[in-house]
């Protein structure tokens, strides 16, 4: 490749830069993979300002000798200058004096001034040991500069050599900044210290410890690292701790996160361990301003080893293996003490009963979404929680603070209608069998029988509150997720949280809440509130990967103003949602 020099009118071109310009296209032919590093060198070499800099040092090299400093020590001697004098402020030159000395740039040009004349010129670079092996072996002598950030390398002992190499390089770390290590590579010293012998651990301690300048003597891999790099983001569907994590291979390389975290997956090579940046919380609160070092986090197909194993080892504890009847009654659903008129609980139907059995929840790409205004198609707002906690309350308190603007969706029902219904207000009315055949063809996302009369909500109905512009609120049963969490709908799924159950009886026993979907109409009990306490952490557990947004019920009050404020933002900030939502 030809390399044109810009011309500079007024400085002179260094011929040292120029000699290494010309040597960068042999260099770009023998280096396939490294075109962004070079293209950055290229550009480096042809910086005016590094010209000039390179001017300066040699017209001062060449006066060494000839101008001696006076000095070495001129911080010390200006701020002696400043203690003496600072008295003495009335006058108008001292406090002239005072006022030039207290200059960060005069007192950067001190400092510059004493570093010369001391010859201090950082970092000092040891030369480099040739010769030190009597072998062919090449050797590799690599200079970092590092502050106290971690070095972004992970290392591990190659069984067959005994050496130590370096596994993986953290994306965005010094070492990837650097350019200068490659995964492959043995390291033999750090800072002249051979490591031979020492456990891995050690070298590890060593790496972290040191600052400022590190020296490495390395072998290189001769092999050409392809380094896969993705931009994938990913919400996490479970939390990670590398500090309880026993074989993550570098503890203080690994990346805490939560459920709803939003990372960004920056290298997915590694099948056990990918490299990830955090990018925002499950609020939606940025990493801006950190440093964007990747970090390690479980892959996906390790996540779900463990998982596995962990299921595996929690099912053998709890019961010995037996032969399972298959009319056993489903565990999932919890039994009620009193029986509920809605349908959410009553029939076991097979295409639900896959929802929450075998699927491991590990990442989920995400995309962000930034709600155009304005805004014609609002997400529905769907109410999670366990029956009781007072999901229809809160969702009949935010349809109230807007009844334009929020729907609920009407449901189904094969139940003859009484003298003061009409179709299509509190219910619409259906034949059980033509309730029946719509159930065949999977036109309801949830739906249960009652009394010998089925109810159900339809997936149509819910389109159409959609297409009518308005806000569909709905509190489904858990099961009905798997039909109404798709690209079409893209509900924002509210878990309705108990909060402690001293609280639960505080706010509900003396206000004599009641079910409203109850068959009874007495009050809650403090039984019922306990289990509805319990019920409400079983499904946190089991769920939260679904929820978008927890409201704690305590203060009925302070919990409905929490939903209409998030409802309301809902339709003007930014939000992370799975990719395929967001067009
Ligand atoms: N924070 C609260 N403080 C006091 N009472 C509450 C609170 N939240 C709800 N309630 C009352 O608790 C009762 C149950 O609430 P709600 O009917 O909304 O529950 P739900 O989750 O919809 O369950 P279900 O489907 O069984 O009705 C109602 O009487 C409601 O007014």
């Amino acid at each position: 490749m030809p390399v044109n020099l810009p011309l500079f009118p007024h400085v002179k071109i260094d011929t040292d830069a120029q000699k290494l310009l010309v040597a960068l296209p042999t260099l770009e032919s023998r280096l396939p993979n490294k075109e962004p590093e070079i293209h950055y060198l290229r550009r480096f070499l042809r910086n005016r300002n590094l010209h000039l800099i390179l001017r300066i040092y040699r017209q001062f090299r060449s006066q060494q000798g000839s101008k001696k400093p006076a000095a070495n020590f001129a911080v010390s001697q200006a701020a002696d200058v400043f203690c003496e004098i600072r008295y003495r402020i009335e006058d108008p030159k001292v406090h002239e004096l005072l006022g030039i000395l207290s200059k960060p740039h005069v007192q950067a040009l001190l400092f510059c001034h004493d570093k010369i004349a001391c010859e201090d010129y950082e970092p000092k670079i040891d030369p480099v040991p040739f010769g030190s092996g009597e072998d062919e072996t090449i050797i590799k002598i690599v200079r970092l500069i590092k502050n106290n950030e971690p070095l972004g390398a992970t290392i591990y002992i190659n069984e067959h050599t005994g050496c130590v190499e370096i596994a993986r390089i953290l994306h965005g770390g010094a070492a990837h900044r650097s350019g200068l290590l490659n995964t492959g590579d043995e390291i033999h010293e750090i800072n002249g210290e051979s490591i031979k012998g020492l456990e891995p651990d050690r070298i590890v301690e060593i790496l972290s410890e040191v600052s400022g300048s590190v020296t490495l003597k390395l072998v290189p891999c001769m092999k050409t690292n392809v380094c896969r790099k993705t931009k994938l983001k990913v919400r996490c569907l479970f939390s990670f701790d590398p500090e309880t994590d026993e074989h993550i291979p570098c503890r203080e390389a690994g990346l805490k996160f939560k459920i709803g975290d939003i990372l960004e997956i920056v290298n997915d090579e590694d099948s056990t361990w990918w490299q990830a940046k955090f990018v925002a919380d499950s609020m939606g609160i940025n990493a801006a301003g950190t440093i964007s070092s990747a970090r390690l986090i479980p892959s996906k197909h390790y996540q779900e080893s463990v998982e596995i194993m962990r299921r595996v080892l929690l099912r053998e504890a709890k019961n010995p293996p037996r032969s399972i009847s298959p009319c056993r009654y489903s565990p999932k659903i919890p039994k009620q003490k009193r029986l509920r008129k809605t349908m959410y609980h009553i029939v076991q139907s097979g295409v639900f009963s896959d929802f929450d059995t075998d699927e491991i929840a590990t990442y989920e790409e995400v995309e962000l979404f930034s709600p155009k205004q304005p805004l014609k198609v609002f997400r529905p707002i769907i109410f999670i929680g366990p029956p009781g906690v007072g999901r229809n309350e809160l969702k009949r308190r935010l349809r109230a603070s807007n009844p334009n603007h929020f729907e609920e969706v009407v449901p189904y029902t094969s139940r003859e209608r009484r003298a003061h219904e009409e179709d299509g207000k509190e219910y619409n009315f259906l034949s059980r069998e033509e309730m029946e055949q719509q159930i065949i063809a999977q036109k309801f996302v949830e739906y249960g029988e009652y009394k010998g009369n089925l109810y159900g909500t339809s997936l149509e109905s819910i389109k159409a509150v959609i297409q009518r512009g308005k806000v569909c609120l709905l509190a489904p049963h858990t099961q009905a997720l798997k039909f109404i969490r798709t690209a079409e709908l893209r509900p924002f799924i509210i878990f309705i949280k108990a909060p402690n159950l001293e609280r639960m009886k505080c706010t509900r026993l003396e206000k004599h809440a009641r079910a409203t979907s109850s068959e009874t109409t007495s009050p809650l009990t403090p039984e019922e509130l306990r289990d509805i306490v319990e019920m409400s952490s079983k499904m946190e557990e089991r769920y939260s990967h679904y929820f978008d947004y927890t409201i704690v019920n305590d203060d009925l009050h302070m919990a409905a103003t929490e939903l209409i404020t998030i409802a309301g933002q809902i339709e003007k900030t930014d939000q992370w949602v799975p990719v395929g939502w967001a067009l």
